[in-house]
């Protein structure tokens, strides 16, 4: 797996990310959203630079224009529910993307330090041969996203897979590594040392889920 780290590098991400985990800030749950769905924008730009693209010729008022422009059927699938901003802001530019969710929860049913992944809730459309772009903000133990790549397997088998994430921890990345091929890319925004025995990133930020809609009570 191709892991793009864009922590190695500064940037304006470093600024929504330092906001995101700053348990002041993020208590402002509009702007953690949006702070997601800016993660989301930049992870998406960073992607498109890998993807095929076809040159076109453009009319403008005055003549004609050659651009390149990518030819990449592409599938946005999130897994709920914090899924949603950076679902959002991937499409915010991807403009003409197919659309798939997927509901994975963590679901603790004996205690708090063990859980199982709950999928519920699947729609998709045919991914056979297209570009699939796999998103969840929070990458802890790398099991929701293996697990929502499995219930997507009876849909077709995409061209190309691309993970894209906020934060994840090193285990979830190594856990990512064993499940999906080598030519699988994951964007990430920032690799934490460690999980608690909650399985929460830590420094990490929380939990994401509950900062951008509210806690939930456990059912
Ligand atoms: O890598 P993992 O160990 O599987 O953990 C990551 C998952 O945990 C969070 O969802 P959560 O279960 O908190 O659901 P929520 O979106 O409803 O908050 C997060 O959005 C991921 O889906
Ligand atoms: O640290 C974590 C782990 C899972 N889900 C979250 O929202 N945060
Ligand atoms: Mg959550």
């Amino acid at each position: 797996m191709h892991v793009h780290n864009l922590s190695e590098q500064n940037s304006i991400l470093n600024t929504f990310i330092a906001e995101m985990r700053n348990i002041s800030v993020q208590k402002d749950s509009m702007r953690f959203r949006r702070n997601i769905e800016r993660a989301g924008e930049i992870l998406g730009y960073e992607l498109s630079k890998t993807l095929d693209y076809q040159s076109s010729e453009i009319t403008t008022p005055l003549g004609t224009a050659k651009e390149n422009l990518p030819n990449n059927d592409i599938v946005l699938c999130s897994v709920l529910r914090a899924g949603v901003p950076i679902h959002n802001g991937l499409l915010n530019y991807f403009d003409k993307a197919e659309n798939a969710f997927i509901s994975a929860y963590r679901h603790h049913k004996h205690n708090p330090e063990s859980f199982e992944i709950i999928v519920e809730y699947l729609a998709c459309p045919n991914l056979e041969g297209k570009t699939l772009i796999l998103a969840d903000p929070m990458l802890a133990t790398g099991q929701s996203m293996v697990a929502t790549f499995e219930a997507l397997k009876p849909f077709g088998t995409p061209k190309n897979i691309h993970l894209v994430s906020v934060i994840g921890a090193k285990a979830g990345v190594d856990y990512l590594s064993k499940h999906f091929t080598k030519d699988t890319h994951l964007w990430i925004a920032a690799i934490d040392d460690t999980l608690n025995d909650r399985g929460y990133i830590v420094p990490g930020l929380g939990d994401a889920g509950d900062l951008a809609f509210g806690e939930k009570l456990q059912h």
